[in-house]
């Protein structure tokens, strides 16, 4: 029996618990804001925009709506930072990725403040991740580590195949399953586009995180019986109809062999969002210097 594991579930009950603590900070008189700054006319990027802004609105976070035409400057996004950076109001700082191809990620990420870094992609966060003592996880790796902790999925010895190996997802969340800490200790092999046979590494893991932006390209004949499949793509794909979403993972091969495995959508997508939320919170009160034990 394939447990279907329910991302929009675990999500709303992480939403819940945030409220609390947006409550008890509005006792402090402490709103919690985030700034979501779009320098794209990409739909997908506009959709998920617009799906955090929502999500802040539901638990309580204030927000900050930037958009920036997608042919101006680098100059005008580096100076919208700098602003964001200095507004004593402003709690978290998220730039939506892809930015366009004159700006360079990496200089966008090197000019937030690491404070308000709250998608944990500066480098002084990524350094503080690696070395086990992370400031802000990345929103989609610490979504992954909450659904098997939710799911009841021992990492701990556990041999753990990650095919991807993006700055944003398969390079953190290797790091992460490595710590020696509750939700770590795994034993982490990561595969890429130059793997040669991925199969080989899929088909003798206990997890299989697939992160690779392919449609469908892990199967069930690439997989252990009662494996535990992580599906992170969310692709766009034509169809006679329309378009309609698929993940990294072939669902129905993979569910035939899976012990439990993620649906896109409503598996890893909206954990991303959620632990975007966690993320501002956290800023919120790292910025005041008041303790935050996680929930
Ligand atoms: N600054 C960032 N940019 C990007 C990140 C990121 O973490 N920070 N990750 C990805 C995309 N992403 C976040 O922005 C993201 C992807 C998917 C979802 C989501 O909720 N998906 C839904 C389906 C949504 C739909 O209907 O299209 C689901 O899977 O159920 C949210 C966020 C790249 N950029």
């Amino acid at each position: 029996m394939t447990t279907v594991i329910d991302g929009n579930a675990v999500a709303s009950d992480l939403r819940d618990r945030l409220t609390g603590r947006i409550d008890d900070l509005a006792t402090e008189g402490v709103t919690p804001t985030l700034a979501t700054v779009l320098m794209s006319d990409d739909p997908a990027s506009e959709t998920y925009v617009s799906m955090k802004q929502s999500d802040c609105e539901e638990v309580g976070i204030a927000t900050r709506d930037v958009e920036i035409d997608p042919d101006a400057p680098a100059e005008r996004l580096f100076d919208t930072l700098d602003d964001l950076n200095s507004d004593p109001e402003v709690d978290g700082v998220l730039v939506q990725m892809p930015t366009p191809d004159q700006v360079a990620d990496s200089e966008v990420i090197r000019r937030l403040d690491p404070m308000k870094d709250v998608d944990g992609f500066h480098p002084e966060n990524v350094g503080l991740l690696v070395r086990g003592d992370p400031r802000y996880k990345p929103c989609t790796p610490h979504g992954v580590q909450h659904l098997l902790d939710h799911a009841g999925v021992e990492t701990e010895g556990a041999d753990v195949v990650i095919v991807g190996r993006s700055n944003i997802v398969g390079k953190p969340l290797a790091n992460m399953l490595l710590q020696k800490t509750a939700g770590g200790n795994a034993t982490v092999t990561v595969c890429h586009s130059r793997t040669d046979d991925l199969a080989a590494h899929t088909g003798r893991a206990d997890i299989v995180v697939a992160a690779a932006g392919v449609p469908e390209l892990v199967d069930g004949s690439m997989l252990a019986e009662d494996s535990v499949v992580i599906d992170v793509g969310v692709n766009r794909v034509e169809t006679e109809d329309g378009s309609t979403l698929v993940g990294d993972v072939a669902f129905d091969s993979a569910s035939e062999l899976a012990s439990a495995i993620t649906p896109v959508p409503g598996g890893v997508g909206p954990m991303t969002r959620a632990m975007l939320l966690y993320n501002t919170v956290k800023a919120a009160h790292l910025r005041r210097d008041l303790a935050f034990d996680g929930l």
